[in-house]
């Protein structure tokens, strides 16, 4: 069975927990990690079968086949290298890590050196699988419209540098228009779907990226638009926040837990 150990026990990262513990995903939970041994704590306490050893992420690379990042951007810098320079296999939630293109680059060859894969689900979006259908042929345009809740984006660096107070407005504001390569960095919590949709597509310089505060709504709304040699493509995604994290839609804890099934699983269906 594949030894999976995760880092990061909020939302995303319990989800997951439980999903092997209950044997939805074949897998052994073989080891946890988050900053805060609460949160640890927290989870083990939730499971009934798995028993996974509290580690750090270089102990966890030595002993699993997989490790599920499901923490911040930062934790992706600091430990995909030497996760990959341990031969283990490597999912990433907080993908707009990868906009950086040197570090891109770094994963790239230490995962070839290493012979090991880095896996980027669709997380909290749709259409991955037609955008790089179509990327195939060239693409002319990829838009991606986030609409979220004031609570949904409060505490954002983009926010807080720029001085904008969200907790008054009444009526839908656009925050940010610009490429993907500047909104992953100017919302780390917040649209690292805008880096899958990049990596799928035309890259994070040609992704248009527009991010909307919205007081009227109570979902995470992502709009999808693509022109290409293929056609036209248009996707609408109404995503229910998490209860846990209100900025993360229960979408992308079950598109972790659906990608890992698939690799647990010999037979692979879709592309
Ligand atoms: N690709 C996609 O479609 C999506 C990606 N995401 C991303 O996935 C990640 C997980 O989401 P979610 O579960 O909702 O997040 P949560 O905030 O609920 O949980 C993340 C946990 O990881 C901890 N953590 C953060 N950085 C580190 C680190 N360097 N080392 C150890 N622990 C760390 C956090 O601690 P603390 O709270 O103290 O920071 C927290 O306990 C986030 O980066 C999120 O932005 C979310 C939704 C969609
Ligand atoms: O969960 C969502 O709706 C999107 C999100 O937070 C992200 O992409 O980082």
């Amino acid at each position: 069975m594949i030894k999976i150990g995760v880092i990061g026990c909020g939302f995303i990262g319990s989800q997951i927990c439980m999903a092997i513990d209950s044997g939805f995903i074949e897998a052994e939970l073989t080891g946890i990690f988050d900053f805060s041994g609460e949160k640890v704590n927290s989870v083990l306490s939730e499971l009934k079968n798995a028993s996974p050893q509290k580690l750090n992420p270089e102990q966890l690379s030595e002993i699993c086949d997989l490790i599920v990042e499901c923490a911040s951007q930062e934790a992706v810098l600091k430990y995909a290298p030497p996760i990959l320079s341990n031969g283990c296999d490597l999912m990433i939630l907080s993908a707009g890590a990868l906009q950086n293109r040197d570090f891109y680059a770094l994963l790239q060859k230490t995962a070839l050196q290493h012979d090991c894969k880095v896996y980027i689900p669709s997380g909290a979006i749709a259409g991955t699988d037609g955008l790089k259908s179509a990327a195939v042929a060239g693409l002319n345009s990829v838009t991606v419209t986030t609409r979220k809740p004031v609570s949904g984006l409060i505490g954002s660096p983009y926010l807080l540098e720029k001085k904008i107070d969200l907790s008054q407005i009444k009526e839908p504001i656009l925050l940010f228009e610009g490429k993907a390569a500047d909104a992953v960095v100017a919302f780390p919590k917040n649209v690292n779907i805008c880096a899958t949709i990049s990596l799928c597509g035309i890259g994070f310089e040609k992704t248009v990226v527009r991010i909307i505060a919205d007081p009227n709504i109570h979902e995470n709304i992502h709009e999808l638009e693509v022109f290409g040699e293929f056609g036209h493509m248009k996707m609408t995604i109404e995503n229910k926040p998490s209860p846990q994290n209100p900025k993360t839609s229960y979408l992308a804890a079950l598109s972790t837990i659906s990608m890992l099934k698939r690799i647990t699983n010999p037979i692979q269906i879709g592309i």
